[in-house]
């Protein structure tokens, strides 16, 4: 109970005591003035106490002062139900400890060598630009103090005769000659006198000596020291002759005014949000927010760390963005509040850039120095608010964009499509639906190519060269089972393996732009997003990658299977909730991760998901097609000299997956109208053991479970199928006959119609 409640209670009692009835009442009468000094006395421990007693929960309702509406209170009658815990011991020493957050003792950019470096080679920059800038101009500079110079003897002479005349003092004698003072006039008349005598003496000497030495260089110094010496006059008298308002010396670089952040003004900035539950701390004359840590410079901007009031979300704010970035009189690029992950809801780190993130300069792509890559590096991808450089790692990972047209989803496609292309080993996969050709530089090194605006044509290519890379998984998948263990611990492609040529485990990616167009298409939507998921799910760990992008993100172009598997995403501006969810994943929207936020001005800006530890607000570098052809160029070149280049004329490579249905229907005599699985599987193998062999090898429930992913991108799903062994009926999971030849014809009749 605090003391507030205290007190009420106290007084309703004393009420209650003035109407009671009197001592016969059977009522104990009660000494308000010795219950409330023994109340005072007993205050703190009384606190402490109560905090044990509902700790205790024999002690509840034993104290004599049950009765009274204190919502605390049970109704029963039989005591107080104290809701408030006993009051907290804390975390001991060693657990704050061991929980306490350290912050770096070294600067996280010192610890960076890249941008160590940067910082650098902006300092020598910067220096070395303004030294080459004025050592240009350095001949009009000292010519415009040679022409300031008589102005500058001028002021010398001038400085130098009310220096002997001692005129700073006028004023002070003037004054005692407005008040009449005669004796203070006096006194200063004769200091004056006394000064002007000295300073006359210094003058006269001061001209004799240096008449002399003028003389002495002219009769006797060489003709350089005369120069020297006349120049370094000039340009003296030159500097004490310059104007105010017309400096001699312009200004080689023009630094950005940085406005600093108060405390002040983030809290007016808060304030002007329209949040009611700061507005109400705001009228109490309490700051609506509260400082975490002092405001600090972060990169190139400011760094306030704060609390919002309870029930105030980090939500609450990025819908307001606008408001803040007026409340802070900045542009709205340059304002970026952000959930901290692992605080509370209500915790927001606000960022205030210098610049605006979108006009800030960009420090160029690092691979464009390194030439050339390997993809089990992390892939320099673009750059956080501050400047820093921000890469993951595309192995072992897929990777999804999505956003309004226009916003730069071909350009971060891009950047990893060259990081890709930059890799020697990597075999290429590029396809493009808006058919503008964004991609064509990579046309020479990919082994499947094809741009077009969704015609089936294109989609068909496409679907095909799907058709080819889920059959990689497959020999793949072969390939890494049947390595002995100590090649192959992980059972998955390392750099190791992947650079053994003869295994066919290099690194495959496959980009497909505007990919909704694929999977929305009438005929082959289904069986391509079948596929996608497939190779999303299992190419991971067999070194392949699916790189997609889409205008179009939504639930019909976009299907959940693969939306929901996708490790890395990229979300540029979009419109809602539903299309941001769609590419960030689940309830990224409701944390505060609303790429919604963005505006059309924030080009390549987006939140990047599953790079990290967090999501980060990204800008992608810009690398545009001239220069993605240029670098293509050189990857080719480094293709052909590694002996990876594709070769235009060489016959289709055959796509594993094709024969697997005809290859069924020759194993299932026409009378068998259902088969299980594991039966089939066998009966392959003894068919095709070249390609069905490692199946066989297969416990019977693997042997399933393979078949049914097999059989998944064509639409055809096992059921059960019962069998009598042995006087004893069986279910296992198997196939209808009828349905993979339905499936046949109908893809035969396609294949002709087209
Ligand atoms: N990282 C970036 N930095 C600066 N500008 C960028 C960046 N990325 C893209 N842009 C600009 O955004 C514009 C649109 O980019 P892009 O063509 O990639 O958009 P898109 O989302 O693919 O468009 P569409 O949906 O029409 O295909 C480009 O003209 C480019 O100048």
């Amino acid at each position: 109970m605090n003391h507030d409640d205290e007190n009420d209670f106290f007084n309703r009692l004393e009420a209650d005591m003035t109407a009671a009835p009197g001592p016969d009442s059977g009522a104990d009468v009660v000494d308000l003035d010795k219950a409330r000094s023994a109340r005072n006395e007993s205050a703190d421990s009384t606190a402490a106490e109560s905090g044990d007693r509902s700790a205790d929960p024999t002690a509840h309702g034993s104290g004599s002062e049950s009765a009274g509406s204190d919502p605390t209170r049970s109704g029963s009658g039989s005591g107080p139900v104290m809701v408030d815990g006993p009051a907290p011991a804390g975390l001991g020493f060693m657990d704050r400890v061991k929980g306490a957050k350290r912050r770096p003792i070294v600067p996280m950019w010192l610890m960076s060598t890249a941008e160590l470096k940067a910082a650098t080679g902006w300092v020598a920059g910067h220096y070395g630009h303004k030294a080459g800038y004025h050592a240009l101009r350095s001949p009009v500079y000292a010519a415009r103090l040679a022409l300031l110079s008589p102005r500058g003897a001028a002021k010398f002479v001038g400085d130098t005769m009310r220096w002997v005349a001692d005129k700073e003092g006028e004023p002070v004698r003037l004054s005692a000659v407005r008040r009449e003072d005669a004796a203070e006039y006096l006194k200063l008349s004769r200091q004056r006198d006394g000064r002007v005598r000295l300073r006359t003496l210094v003058a006269v000497l001061a001209s004799i000596i240096g008449m002399g030495a003028a003389l002495a260089l002219y009769v006797l110094a060489p003709g350089w020291l005369q120069m020297v010496s006349v120049g370094a006059l000039l340009l003296a008298l030159g500097h004490l002759g310059r104007r105010e308002d017309a400096p001699v010396i312009t200004r080689a670089v023009d630094l950005p005014q940085v406005q600093r952040l108060t405390s002040d003004i983030v809290a007016r900035a808060f304030a002007a949000l329209g949040i009611a539950e700061i507005n109400k701390q705001a009228a109490k004359g309490k700051p609506g927010i509260e400082f975490k840590a002092p405001i600090q410079r972060d990169g190139k901007g400011w760094r306030a760390d704060l609390d919002l009031p309870y029930g105030v979300t980090v939500s609450d704010v990025l819908d307001r963005r606008e408001r803040l970035a007026s409340g802070l009189r900045k542009s709205l690029g340059c304002v970026w509040p952000e959930p901290v992950p692992g605080e509370h809801p209500g915790r927001v780190m606000l960022w205030v850039g210098d610049q605006d993130m979108a006009r800030a300069p960009q420090p160029s792509w690092p691979l464009l120095k390194t030439g050339t890559t390997s993809l089990f590096k992390p892939v320099p991808y673009g750059t956080d608010p501050r400047g820093r450089l921000v890469g993951f790692d595309l192995m072992y990972a897929n990777f999804l964009t999505g956003a309004m047209p226009g916003r730069g989803k071909t350009f971060a496609l891009r950047i990893l499509l060259l990081a890709a292309a930059m890799d020697p080993t990597c075999e290429l996969h590029t396809w493009e639906f808006k058919g503008t050709g964004d991609f064509s530089s990579f046309q020479p090194i990919s082994h499947s190519y094809g741009s077009g605006p969704g015609d089936d044509a294109t989609v068909e290519g496409c679907v095909d060269a799907m058709e080819y890379v889920y059959g990689e998984l497959d020999r793949r998948a072969r390939v890494i089972n049947g390595l002995p263990k100590d090649i192959c611990p992980e059972n998955k492609v390392t750099p190791a393996l992947a650079a053994k040529k003869s295994l066919g485990l290099h690194p495959l990616v496959m980009s497909i732009d505007e990919c909704q167009e694929v999977f929305t298409h009438e005929r082959l939507g289904k069986k391509a997003a079948e596929l996608a998921t497939a190779i999303i799910k299992r190419g991971r760990a067999l070194g392949v990658i699916l790189l997609l992008g889409t205008q179009r993100p939504d639930a019909d172009s976009l299907p959940k299977a693969i939306s929901a598997n996708v490790g890395i995403r990229f979300c540029l501006q979009v419109m809602g909730q539903p299309e941001n969810d769609m590419v960030l994943g689940t309830s990224m929207y409701k944390n505060g991760i609303r790429a919604t936020s963005f505006t059309a001005a924030d080009l390549g800006i987006g939140y990047l998901v599953g790079a990290g530890p967090n999501p980060q607000i990204v800008r992608s570098y810009y690398i545009d097609n001239a220069n993605a052809e240029v670098i293509c160029q050189k990857a080719k070149a480094a293709r052909a000299a590694a002996g990876t280049l594709p070769n235009p004329d060489a016959p289709k490579k055959e796509k594993a997956a094709d024969t697997l249905l005809a290859d069924i229907l020759a194993v299932i005599p026409a009378d068998e109208a259902k088969v299980w699985n594991e039966t089939v599987v066998e009966r392959l193998a003894e068919l095709r053991p070249e390609r069905y062999g490692d199946w066989a090898r297969m416990s019977g429930e693997e042997q399933t479970a393979h078949l049914t992913a097999a059989l998944k991108p064509y639409g055809i799903a096992a059921g059960q199928v019962g069998r009598r062994i042995d006087g004893k009926f069986v279910n296992k999971r198997g196939i209808k006959r009828d349905e993979i030849a339905t499936t046949v014809a109908e893809r035969n009749r396609n294949r002709d119609a087209s």
